[in-house]
């Protein structure tokens, strides 16, 4: 079988090609100031199209032809985890963003598109809008206003099911929490194959992260707005783009915090250790959520390669259950999996439905 990855980050693009059972990665890096060029983030497709060509062409894979191209997917309506078949109506939604604007809107979009030269089907597996919550969850505390279930849904799947499996159990027995520290912090409580609770790690729930703000004061965003230092539409930016580390900092790197930190910069010190803390909250806010009942708690992302990092968020939490550090993410695996166990007749594609 052959396969090929797509998953769009903000300012990257990285694809898989799964071919024998071993899969080719490549990364390929968009200048920031290109990607904020686009005031939609559909409008990239072409660009990033082109990049995947020019790379299958360097890699001598210009002609190959796919079994299935499956893509990282997106703002769409909520569902449920699994492999999606990339319909129209999906297609439709991934260009408005029927939830919002997120570069992995792409992921079904260029799969669709690579899809068709191949003659074979486009996929996506566990969007970014996986919705499993308990309704307790929902509640946010005003009627009228719910809390959604936005997170890194697909890692956050991949790396629960290894850790389950590698415990010796199943994902659909496990009770875990799974903390994906990239770019953006989602927490997730994994019960029984279900997220049944996670915070919106896109728009302002949850603990602060490099680029993302996190839950904020309902007070100092109505004055922020009324004294005009933001509109609706640039607070809405920033608290995703430029929010957490970036706005006390001016850097989103977690390696250049921690080398302020070394050469013993106050500001540093205390901004990362708020975002320790505020992980940490998290993590044993829903440790209470399962009721005291958590196999392990998983530390994954990008931010998870920094043993300090690591170590201090166990420090505190590790009186909850066991700690397991899983670093980096394992999307285009999870992409590549999903499709195979589709192509190979052990899970059927779901069908995206409008209702
Ligand atoms: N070896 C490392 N040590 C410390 N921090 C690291 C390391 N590698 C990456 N990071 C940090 O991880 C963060 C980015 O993580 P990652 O690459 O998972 O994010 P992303 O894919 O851009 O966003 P997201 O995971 O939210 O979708 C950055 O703050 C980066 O500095
Ligand atoms: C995947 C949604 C959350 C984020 O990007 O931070």
């Amino acid at each position: 079988m052959n396969i090929l990855a797509i998953d769009p980050g903000s300012t990257s693009t990285k694809i898989g090609v799964f071919t024998q059972g071993e899969m080719i990665h490549a990364g390929m890096d968009h200048d920031r100031s290109l990607i904020d060029s686009f005031s939609e983030v559909h409008e990239q497709e072409e660009m990033r199209f082109a990049c995947i060509t020019e790379e299958l062409e360097k890699r001598g894979l210009g002609t190959a032809r796919f079994d299935a191209v499956v893509g990282r997917g997106g703002l769409v309506r909520p569902v449920t985890g699994g492999v999606y078949r990339v319909c129209d109506n999906l297609l439709s939604d991934l260009k408005t963003g029927a939830s919002g604007s997120h570069a992995s809107n792409l992921g079904g979009i260029l799969a669709r598109r690579f899809a068709v030269t191949s003659g074979c089907e486009a996929f996506i597996v566990d969007p970014v809008v996986v919705d499993e919550l308990n309704d307790v969850a929902r509640l946010s505390g005003l009627a009228g206003i719910e809390r959604k279930s936005i997170f890194h849904a697909l890692n956050q799947k991949a790396v629960a099911r290894r850790v389950a499996e590698e415990r010796g159990g199943s994902y659909h027995q496990a009770h875990l929490i799974v903390a994906h520290m990239g770019g953006g912090v989602t927490v997730g409580a994994h019960k029984k194959g279900r997220v049944i609770d996670v915070n919106n790690g896109l728009n302002g729930d949850g603990p602060y992260a490099p680029e993302r703000s996190g839950s904020l004061p309902v007070e100092g965003i109505v004055s922020a707005l009324k004294e005009g230092r933001y509109t609706p539409d640039t607070l809405v930016r920033t608290v995703s783009r430029q929010g957490g580390i970036f706005s006390y900092l001016g850097i989103v790197d977690l390696r250049e915090v921690e080398r302020l930190m070394e050469e013993g910069d106050a500001e540093a010190i205390l901004v990362w250790g708020g975002m320790v803390y505020q992980i940490a909250k998290e993590i044993g806010g829903l440790a209470a959520a399962m009721d005291g009942q958590v196999d392990a708690v998983v530390l994954t992302g990008g931010m998870a390669h920094s043993r300090r990092l690591t170590e201090a968020i166990t420090e505190k939490i590790e009186f909850i259950a066991d700690v397991v550090v899983v670093p980096g993410e394992f999307e285009l695996e999870a992409l590549a999996d999903g499709a195979l166990r589709v192509l190979r007749g052990e899970e059927e594609a779901k069908e995206y439905e409008i209702r």
